[in-house]
């Protein structure tokens, strides 16, 4: 396994790009650690495979380049890097039998029979493939022929990293659940460097340590689960990390106060100056779980009342999402299913340690 650099890098599609637009990733510096398992999170189109395709070495970048544990791989061949990559769809024998297709790669490299058995069993129990290891790869179903293809991305320890590109797509949804589970045991059992890219935050979420949040060929953030979710870097991850995203509303700053529609928000003093210092367009952030809402007079503690009106409230099992007006703007609030809470007239309450002010789309940090 290898710590992975990527220095300056970029990449356009076109013969002569020029402007930011024209690359699919425009400037990219980012440290991939050894051993680590990490997501690379995104909505269709943001630069994901071209990415996952330049640290395999299946696309030569623009400019920049690849490190492996310090070592510039970027003019190396796929199979000069010694990656192993698993795809959105099954990459196997069918003619072989599950044991063949699972020892193939080991065999490649001049493995021993017994060296080969043992790995082979060993990334078969994991997968739950052992009772399938005789039976030929064509007679299984496509959930099956998946897990062979990760099985076969999974089986040498040699490898730099595995590159998984949205594996578990064509899987059936109660089994992808089972699999995102074995992968992260996996990472524990087995230390493998892991890329895993997928556009479901869930499963980013779930299967990951680390989550590169990828928008518009950027890395806008990469950070814990528990970061992504507090401590949103930039709006973009505000609104595609959470469910409902964080409610994000253009603002003014007045002394320790957020103005939107002349309505006053008190922030974070530290926050709240360094928002007054820049000229660039604000906006205030407040995830739906930190937005409270009340029908009484009293708030609770550290906050202050704004007055609203709450247009709807959804009753979602386990959580109730009520929508709030504040001016012209609406803002969703996330509350537990025990609160009894109607349409009508009410107060939203901010508090400080939860609201977030963001300059051009950027964290205003504390
Ligand atoms: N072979 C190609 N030729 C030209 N443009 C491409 C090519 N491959 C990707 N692109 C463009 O590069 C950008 C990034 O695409 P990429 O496939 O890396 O994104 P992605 O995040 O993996 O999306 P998806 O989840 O839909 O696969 C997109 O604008 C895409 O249209």
């Amino acid at each position: 396994m290898a710590r992975i650099d990527l220095v300056e890098l970029s990449h356009s599609y076109r013969p002569n790009p020029r402007s930011r637009d024209d690359y699919a990733l425009p400037k990219l510096n980012m440290t991939w650690k050894d051993g680590g398992a990490y997501a690379l999170l995104g909505p269709s189109g943001c630069g994901k495979t071209t990415l996952l395709n330049i640290i395999s070495g299946l696309i030569q970048p623009s400019a920049g380049k690849v490190l492996f544990d310090g070592q510039d791989v970027t003019s190396l061949q796929p199979q000069q890097r010694n990656i192993a990559q698993v795809f959105q769809f099954p990459v196997i024998y069918d003619t072989m039998t599950v044991f063949d297709n699972l020892a193939f790669p080991l065999r490649n490299r001049g493995w021993k029979r017994p060296d080969i058995q043992k790995r082979v069993e060993e990334i078969a129990e994991i997968l739950d493939l052992t009772g399938d290891l005789k039976n030929r790869a064509s007679g299984l179903g496509a959930d099956a022929k998946q897990k062979i293809s990760m099985g076969r991305g999974l089986v040498r320890p040699d490898v730099a990293a595995i590159l998984f590109d949205e594996p578990l797509t064509t899987i059936d949804q109660h089994l992808k659940w089972t699999l995102r589970r074995k992968l992260k045991q996996i990472h524990a059992q087995l230390k493998l460097s892991l890329i895993y890219v997928t556009h479901d935050q869930v499963e980013a979420m779930t299967f990951a340590e680390q989550v590169a949040v990828m928008y518009g060929g950027e890395v806008v953030q990469m950070g814990s689960p528990q970061e992504l979710f507090e401590e949103p870097a930039h709006t973009f991850v505000g609104f595609f990390v959470g469910s409902p995203g964080m409610n994000l509303l253009p603002c003014a700053i007045e002394g320790n106060e957020a103005v939107i529609d002349n309505i006053r928000i008190p922030l974070d003093p530290e926050r709240a100056q360094k928002a007054a210092a820049t000229n660039s367009p604000l906006k205030l952030g407040i995830r739906p779980e930190f937005l409270g809402v009340v029908k009484t007079e009293t708030t609770p503690s550290g906050t202050i009342g704004v007055p609203t009106v709450i247009e709807s409230v959804e009753d979602l099992g386990n959580f109730k999402i009520a929508t709030t007006r504040l001016g012209t703007h609406r803002l969703k609030a996330k509350l537990p299913e025990t609160v009894e809470i109607t349409p009508g007239p009410a107060q939203l309450c901010f508090p400080t340690a939860r609201t977030r002010l963001y300059a051009d789309d950027r964290l205003i940090a504390a």
